[in-house]
């Protein structure tokens, strides 16, 4: 995880002092991209545990296109409790726009299974996108995330905000666009959520694995996890793991939890950081 280590270690270097929607403070720049060819093992930090297990949850959670955290409570995961309701709501999140978008004369556009046929039908297309940016269910700013997920708004506008897939000589590629990253606690759950859901895709796909290409707009790392991110620079990555994935499964929104064993992850202790909400 090379390139999660240049990211960080930029930031520490260039990142400048700017304020943010929650009041702690960050070191942010603007513009930055990591390559991982996922050929090469799974990209999962080696330098801090990371949770595999919420991450699994969570983007199974996004395909079945649920925004309450219910799925998540029941396995364990609370990643997102911060921003739900009492009821658990976050509103029209990455599931509703991944799955059900609302379209013209109250027709449901379902942008997986779309993207996922294009893949198969239309390989050289350049229009495989999938989008969880509308504008319609923006949060209000004047209000706090619950009161927006309560009011049928976005809890949080979304944070990995588009991605594309590739197909060149029978090897698929994603790119995600996440307009807003913290580099400490959530870009490495981005990283192995999309370097997942591409393989899911090729395996469904029958492609062969190509690169995740992940472009971050406001990289930034909180003033209050500065000394973590300095502990883990000091640390030597490992090898990375890889990702067995059941071979049976051969639709998107077929996988189980189950379907997916880590293999030979070899990592440092967990590093504790506040989550700025
Ligand atoms: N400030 C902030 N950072 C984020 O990464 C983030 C948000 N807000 N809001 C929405 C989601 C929720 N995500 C989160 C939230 C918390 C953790 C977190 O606390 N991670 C810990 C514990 C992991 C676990 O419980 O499995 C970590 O050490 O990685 C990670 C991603 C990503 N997003
Ligand atoms: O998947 C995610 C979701 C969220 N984040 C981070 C990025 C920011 O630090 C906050 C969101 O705050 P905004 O003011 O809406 O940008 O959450 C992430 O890194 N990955």
């Amino acid at each position: 995880m090379q390139q999660y280590h240049e990211l960080m270690r930029h930031i520490r270097d260039n990142g400048v002092r700017k304020d943010d929607r929650t009041g702690t403070g960050t070191l942010s720049v603007f513009g930055y991209q990591m390559r991982f060819n996922l050929a090469n093992g799974f990209p999962l930090v080696t330098t801090k545990k990371c949770h595999m297990r919420s991450i699994i949850h969570e983007l199974l959670w996004f395909l079945q296109g649920e925004t309450n955290i219910a799925y998540l409570t029941e396995n364990g995961v609370s990643i997102w409790d911060e921003w739900a309701t009492d009821e658990g709501e976050l509103g029209p999140v990455y599931g509703k726009q991944w799955r059900s978008w609302p379209g013209l004369n109250g027709e449901v556009i379902d942008q997986i299974a779309e993207v996922v046929e294009q893949i198969k039908t239309n390989p050289d297309s350049r229009r495989l996108i999938v989008s969880g940016w509308n504008p319609a269910v923006l949060p209000d700013t004047q209000y706090s995330p619950k009161e927006n997920a309560a009011m049928g708004k976005q809890a949080l506008p979304p944070c990995h905000t588009l991605f594309q897939f590739y197909v060149l000589e029978g090897k698929l590629s994603c790119q995600l666009y996440q307009r807003s990253g913290d580099v400490f606690l959530g870009v490495p759950f981005n990283i192995a959520s999309y370097a997942l859901l591409t393989m899911m895709v090729a395996q469904v796909c029958d492609l062969e694995l190509g690169d995740f290409v992940h472009t971050l707009g406001d990289a930034h790392l909180y003033v209050n996890h500065l000394e973590q991110t300095d502990l883990q620079l000091s640390r030597e990555p490992y090898p990375l793991p890889t990702m067995k994935i059941n071979p049976a499964v051969k639709d998107i929104f077929g996988f189980k939890y189950e379907d997916f064993e880590l293999c030979n992850y070899q990592a440092h202790p967990h590093i504790k950081a506040p989550v700025a909400i």
